[in-house]
């Protein structure tokens, strides 16, 4: 089974926060989706858990209409914890709502999930702290046995020991029940080590979608230049991420063979390639913005 986003547009308050967004997430995939602050994650998960509706386009589960289907409406689950309803029950209460609405509700799993993190069965979510909400969150998300799984911000709040066993939760879940998970979130490192592919969300549409080991022609180096000056070359094709003195990392977002017969040539005294993350892919797909800034700060110095 696949969802389908077709050319989905969305205005809120007449400015356009979503502009045909596009996109296919098939069975077990696990799919990054990243974006600068405000750039619609968040409202693209509510359209997708029926909170918001699109202005135009279309969401398909295959070729059924998964707006229109409500009966499909099961196969998705998604939380916008702390504002969600939830929030107001306990997880036992939570349990006995959830075992209607999502036929295959797993309760076994469920209480054996919050047993194992300690998470009291008898108290209301909103008095849990920030990082139990997150992992109730993640917990109840994977128990509705939705096929497809929407977690925002899955890891914020939680602390290093929780986070790892919360990444080995959400691989045996995709493993086990090929469930499909799509992860918002601003940690790329993190990410890096959970998904599939990363969708970025840039103007309004997926600007790009990546793997990091699909993008041979995206090259980070670190490289030391010859003079007072950091030859232009380099500002012009790439995205300088650090420089101190006449060190620089860059990420070149579209090497060629141009850029390195120049790297090679007499104005740098060393040059090494660096691996490359998608907190690399992220800078160097807003490399206005990230020179803009680093402008400023130079101007402010
Ligand atoms: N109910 C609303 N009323 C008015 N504007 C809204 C509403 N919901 C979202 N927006 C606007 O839509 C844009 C996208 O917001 P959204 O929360 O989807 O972004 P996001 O990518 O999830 O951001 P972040 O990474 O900061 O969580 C923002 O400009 C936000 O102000």
């Amino acid at each position: 089974m696949s969802l389908i986003l077709e050319n989905i547009s969305k205005k809120i308050n007449h400015h356009a926060i979503l502009n045909n967004v596009s996109f296919e997430l098939n069975e077990g995939e696990v799919v990054g989706l990243v974006g600068r602050n405000g750039a619609g994650k968040t409202t693209l998960f509510r359209m997708l858990s029926g909170e918001v509706q699109p202005d135009f386009g279309r969401i398909g589960l295959d070729d059924r209409d998964y707006i229109k289907t409500t009966a499909s409406h099961d196969q998705m689950f998604y939380v916008d914890m702390p504002d969600n309803w939830l929030a107001f029950y306990t997880p036992k209460r939570i349990k006995s709502i959830l075992e209607v609405a999502y036929i295959k509700f797993d309760s076994d799993w469920y209480d054996e999930k919050l047993k194992q993190f300690n998470l009291n069965n008898n108290s209301r979510i909103q008095n849990y702290s920030k990082g139990m909400k997150a992992l109730f969150t993640i917990i109840v998300s994977f128990a509705s046995r939705a096929q497809y799984v929407l977690l925002d911000e899955p890891l914020d709040g939680l602390d290093v020991l929780v986070r790892d066993q919360v990444k080995q939760l959400i691989i045996d879940r995709v493993t086990k029940n090929n469930t499909t998970v799509l992860i918002a979130s601003h940690n790329l490192i993190e990410l890096d080590m959970l998904v599939d592919r990363i969708l970025l969300l840039k103007d309004g549409t997926i600007d790009r979608t990546f793997a990091i080991e699909h993008n041979k022609n995206i090259k980070k180096y670190q490289l030391a230049f010859e003079g007072d000056a950091m030859p232009d070359f380099l500002r012009n094709n790439g995205t300088i991420i650090a420089q101190v003195g006449h060190i620089v990392t860059i990420v070149f977002d579209n090497f060629d063979e141009e850029i390195g017969i120049k790297l090679a040539g007499s104005d740098f005294k060393f040059i090494e390639e660096l691996p490359i993350s998608s907190e690399d892919i992220f800078r160097a797909s807003f490399a206005n913005e990230v020179s803009a800034w680093q402008q400023v700060i130079g101007g402010e110095a």
